[in-house]
């Protein structure tokens, strides 16, 4: 037994879980409900000044239209209680009807012109929502592509990143929520005036009695908001097993393997568990509705019934008496419009808290670099490297020492996880050292600017990016040269693309996309050849290959190392391979183990030491292909179990 099972054995196995930041949770679950309600206007401010941002028209209409239509709410008000007094109060019908006639054209003008005002005030806000939540993914975006990458490795950056998405997602419902609070707010203030003028005991009898469904209402948005905030990595998690099921790469898998009823239940178990976080929601959230409810229907039974008791006692005549019932409707509908309009808009400004806080937390990954510009390197050297992962308590690269030139081919070889990707990256800029240094003619890379640093880097990553865009596009990344097509095509004759791109429909002008987005797809090689011909493509100092070949046919392959030398005369060129045949063609060799560096030399020179890392790997790999080991034992007569 191997010593991992022994160490595992007993224990249980871990289970999928969404790495977040605790104490980003902890904030959030902190906030009180007073707090919630305090934060109201702030919020109504940001929704408005995130609209004026990106239209100042629109939101100074959509103002200018609420605050018309409030003013009118209010005459319409005034004028239904002055037409109740009329009606009610003494005198004959005929004189009551002519005395009510101007109030009642004043309430009808106003009932218009309010339906009007409605419509533009629904038609700008839906031409305005999307605007600004296309605006705020994008900010998204923009903050995303501006990170370190290492930002990746910290716990809790794609949590954060995930509820940022969902932040702008409901950024199109802010405003409209900001308009519906607004606009109960301006017909309660018109409302409450006319009430208050009827009897100044009411206003206050009716806040009262709607107090406690507001903050019952509060109370239950926060419920489900934390609920939301919650289940966040279990619906992520769903996502990601979703996409690993349905995704065509994988769906030959799913099926020759015989795993779809065991994906399946895994989705489920990670299902039930959600259901459980939202069933408690529910149930703490309705709680607190019937509470609300309760606490405020015995609140308007107060009201009404102190009503009756000023009418019935001669404090209020009956025509105020009918006028107060019309007020009280109406500022009771506002008071309910501002608790539940206040609600969604608290809904919607925690998650908008989320896409902010996000765009700060991105901006904290923000490359703090310096300034400097570097030319295509004719030196890089590595002293005392040491680097470990954020999110890991090893580290992946320590007291590295080694230099590669322009004009060089330095190989990186070593078995898995020894270092050799990490080292590439640091070499080229993409991670910062935690010790020693890299340098680039003597500059630290962390003094040079990293867009400029990047744009002397070309890498052929393990998992190149297959872009959706034209074949031409794959080739250039949207940065053509000057010498346009002619360089795409040296390019992809270098790298064997050229093959590829004879047989496409439209050759470099065809759209390389999965069917459903109406391109023509490659195979895996065929996407390796265009990953190559980019690199080849672009004008960097610095060339890093890391496994270029895997998916390359031999003659694909050996095109590639004929290329190579001609290739590395105008740059430095760094080769990750465990081809080892591969690798003769480097002018050094630097084998890594454990992060460290083992050995280093020339091929002959490594092959040459009987007792190397690197002469034993050789050995392995000729053993498997039956090729005369370099020892002069043929390998067939020389076979030992591998371990
Ligand atoms: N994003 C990451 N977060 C944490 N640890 C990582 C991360 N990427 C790599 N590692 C760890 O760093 C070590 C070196 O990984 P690296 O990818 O550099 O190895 P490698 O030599 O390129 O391996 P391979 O030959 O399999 O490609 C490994 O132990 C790996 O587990």
């Amino acid at each position: 037994m191997s010593t991992t099972t022994t160490a595992s054995a007993g224990a249980p196995d871990e289970e999928l879980q969404w790495l977040a930041d605790g104490r980003r949770i902890a904030a959030i679950e902190a906030i009180s409900v007073s707090a919630m309600a305090r934060r109201l206007p702030a919020l109504v401010v940001r929704a408005f000044r995130l609209g004026w941002r990106i239209d100042r028209a629109s939101i100074a209409l959509l103002l200018t239209c609420q605050a018309v239509s409030a003013v009118l709410g209010a005459a319409g008000l005034f004028a239904t209680t002055g037409t109740i007094s009329a009606l009610f109060g003494p005198g004959r019908l005929d004189d009551k009807l002519a005395h009510a006639a101007p109030s009642i054209l004043v309430i009808a003008a106003a009932a218009g012109a309010r339906s009007l005002l409605a419509i533009t005030i629904r038609t700008v806000t839906i031409h305005l929502s999307p605007r600004i939540s296309r605006e705020a993914e994008a900010a998204v975006l923009r903050a995303t592509v501006a990170a370190e990458l290492t930002a990746y490795d910290h716990a809790g950056y794609n949590d954060e990143l995930e509820a940022a998405d969902r932040g702008a997602e409901v950024c199109v419902d802010i405003v409209g929520e900001a308009q519906n609070l607004l606009a109960a707010l301006a017909s309660l203030v018109g409302a409450a005036g006319v009430l208050t003028v009827l009897h100044p005991a009411l206003l206050p009898l009716l806040v009262l009695a709607a107090l406690p469904q507001g903050i019952a209402s509060v109370h239950a948005a926060r419920v489900q908001f934390l609920a939301n905030r919650a289940a966040i990595g279990d619906r992520r998690i769903m996502a990601n097993l979703r996409w690993y099921i349905h995704l065509k790469r994988n769906a030959d898998q799913v099926r020759s393997d015989t795993m779809g009823d065991f994906l399946l239940a895994k989705y489920d178990q990670v299902g039930r568990r959600l259901d459980a976080t939202s069933r408690r929601a529910a149930r703490q959230s309705a709680r607190v509705s019937v509470i609300g409810a309760a606490a405020s229907g015995l609140g308007t039974a107060v009201v009404w019934g102190a009503m009756l008791w000023l009418v019935s006692t001669g404090r209020m005549s009956l025509p105020r008496g009918g006028a107060a019932v019309f007020a009280l409707t109406a500022v009771s509908t506002s008071l309910h419009g501002i608790v539940g309009y206040g609600a969604d808009l608290f809904r919607t400004g925690m998650y908008l808290d989320d896409w902010s806080s996000f765009l700060d937390t991105a901006g904290g990954h923000r490359p703090r670099r310096g300034t400097e510009t570097p030319e295509p390197p004719r030196r890089i050297t590595v002293e005392n490297l040491g680097y470990a992962y954020p999110a890991s308590d090893r580290k992946a690269l320590d007291g590295v020492d080694l230099h590669v030139e322009r004009g060089e081919i330095l190989a990186l070889v070593g078995e898995n996880g020894s270092g050799k990707t990490t080292l590439s990256k640091l070499l080229a800029g993409l991670y910062l050292p935690d010790t020693g240094s890299v340098c680039w003619d003597g500059r630290d890379t962390r003094d040079l600017d990293p867009h400029a640093l990047w744009r002397q880097v070309a890498v052929v990553p393990q998992d190149y990016a297959r872009w959706p865009l034209t074949c031409r596009e794959n080739i250039t990344l949207g940065q053509p040269t000057a010498e346009g097509d002619a360089a795409v095509l040296r390019a992809a004759d270098a790298s064997g693309a050229a093959d590829v791109v004879a047989k496409l429909r439209r050759g470099l002008s065809t759209l390389l996309a999965v069917e459903w987005m109406g391109g023509e797809e490659l195979s895996g090689g065929q996407w390796q050849r265009l990953a190559i011909a980019r690199a080849f493509h672009r004008e960097a100092g610095l060339l890093v290959l890391d496994e270029p070949t895997a998916a390359l046919d031999p003659r694909a392959e050996h095109r590639i190392f004929q290329n190579l030398r001609a290739v590395a005369r105008e740059r430095a060129v760094v080769l990750v391979t465990h081809r080892l045949t591969n690798v003769a063609v480097a002018d050094r060799i630097v084998v890594l183990e454990d992060g460290r560096i083992l050995q280093q030399g020339t091929f002959a020179e490594l092959v040459a030491d009987q007792n190397g890392r690197f002469r034993e790997l050789w050995d392995l790999q000729n053993e498997r292909t039956g090729l005369p080991s370099q020892r002069g034992v043929p390998v067939g007569e020389n076979r030992e179990p591998l371990q």
